[in-house]
């Protein structure tokens, strides 16, 4: 490594990068030094021992000021279903969350990362609103759970894309702002925003700051249902902030960034899959100034520990006689591909289980608790 590689990478973001950096400073060590750890942690190394590039008292003295290795998560359980793994993390708080890593076809991988432990938000139909908010995730938090994806594909592997679908509301949490620019910064996460997609139920004032700082994320915006009183049932926080506050946000940000904007339907069995819903969802779409720039993503709905009893899944050929009728009204419109359902890791399903295993959080109602 040379020294004019050095000021390649941009400055440290906050968190534990930002630490190393200081305390190496701290050492008088060259800049250099920097550089070759965060480039061996690209490259697959786990722990400061293997960065052997450094001089071996410079990596004991890392070892002795951070532990073994700079991720802030600890692997508590790993469960491998068909295309999906999903990896129980624990915290250095001790708080649980759940990162899906999917493999559609070779080659080709994504992480769905979580953004809290929890969530607050109460939708009535998802394992995670079921669990209520623990706290926000750090940006370091964040980004290693893509990193330890990284690492536990084969060498120089690196997820495709990643998706903010996990545990929690990605809007709620500020950090996810600062998580956004260092996955995508060069040097660091080295992703195209393009590949990362946000998700969700729409915290309007926060969207409308993320559609300002990362214009070229790939925005999801959860709709559900086209009545505001059948939505509100669904998603609590349309009475904070409605449906249309936050269409019209999307409205001037596809005009801005020219880019195809996605809205979710959560397809459920009798309570929103009516023709009614069908035809406000398609006038809902039509009604946008550039139509042709949003895409309903139709999702089948997942049994959820805690969610409403009551909810059932439709028929798969129902969603899909859902999606074909959406085109013949003019809407762009394709199912969720949804992997991991045989080990809880389809959408809405997780909910860090070790926890709710101990007995702390258990939704009241479960059946399997
Ligand atoms: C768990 S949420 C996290 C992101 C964000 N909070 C949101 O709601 O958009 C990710 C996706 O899972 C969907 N989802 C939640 N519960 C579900 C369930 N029981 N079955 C299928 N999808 C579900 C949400 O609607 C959303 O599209
Ligand atoms: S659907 Fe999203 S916002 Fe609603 S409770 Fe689940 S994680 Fe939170």
């Amino acid at each position: 490594m040379h020294r004019s590689t050095v000021n390649e990478l941009p400055h440290p973001p906050p968190g534990i990068l930002a630490e190393v950096h200081s305390f190496l400073r701290g050492l008088g060590a060259p800049l250099y030094r920097y550089h070759q750890l965060v480039t061996a942690f690209q490259r697959g190394a786990q722990s400061f021992h293997e960065v052997r590039d450094l001089p071996s008292d410079l990596r004991q003295q890392l070892v002795a000021r951070f532990g073994l290795t700079v991720l802030p998560l600890d692997v508590e359980a790993v469960r491998t279903g068909e295309q999906v793994e999903k990896v129980l993390f624990r915290t250095r708080t001790g708080a649980r969350v759940e990162t899906v890593l999917s493999r559609y076809r070779a080659g080709w991988s994504s992480v769905c990362v979580s953004t809290q432990a929890g969530c607050g938000l109460a939708c009535s139909f998802c394992a995670t609103g079921a669990l209520g908010l623990e706290r926000n995730l750090s940006v370091d938090e964040i980004c290693a759970q893509v990193v330890h994806q990284r690492w536990s594909l084969e060498p120089g592997g690196a997820p495709k894309s990643v998706a903010f679908m996990g545990m929690g509301e990605a809007l709620a949490n500020p950090n996810v702002l600062t998580a956004l620019s260092v996955l995508t910064a060069p040097g660091y996460g080295g992703l195209s925003p393009r590949r990362i997609t946000v998700s969700t139920v729409g915290l309007a004032p926060a969207l409308a700051t993320l559609t300002e700082e990362h214009p070229q994320v790939t925005l999801t915006l959860s709709v559900h249902s086209p009545f505001p009183e059948q939505r509100a049932q669904l998603i609590p926080l349309e009475r904070r902030y409605p449906l249309e506050e936050n269409l019209a946000i999307l409205d001037r940000h596809v005009l801005r960034a020219r880019r195809k904007t996605y809205l979710a339907y959560l397809l459920i069995e009798g309570i929103n899959d009516s023709e009614a819903h069908l035809v406000a969802l398609a006038r809902l779409v039509q009604r946008r100034s550039r139509p042709e720039l949003f895409h309903v993503s139709v999702i089948r709905y997942n049994a959820a520990f805690g969610a409403d009893p009551s909810f059932r899944a439709p028929a798969s050929s129902k969603v899909d006689d859902f999606v074909a009728r959406l085109h013949r009204l003019g809407v762009g419109a394709t199912r969720r591909q949804q992997f991991g359902a045989d080990i809880d890791a389809a959408c809405g399903q997780l909910r860090a289980e070790s926890l709710v295993r101990l007995g702390r959080r258990r939704p009241s109602g479960d059946p399997r608790g």
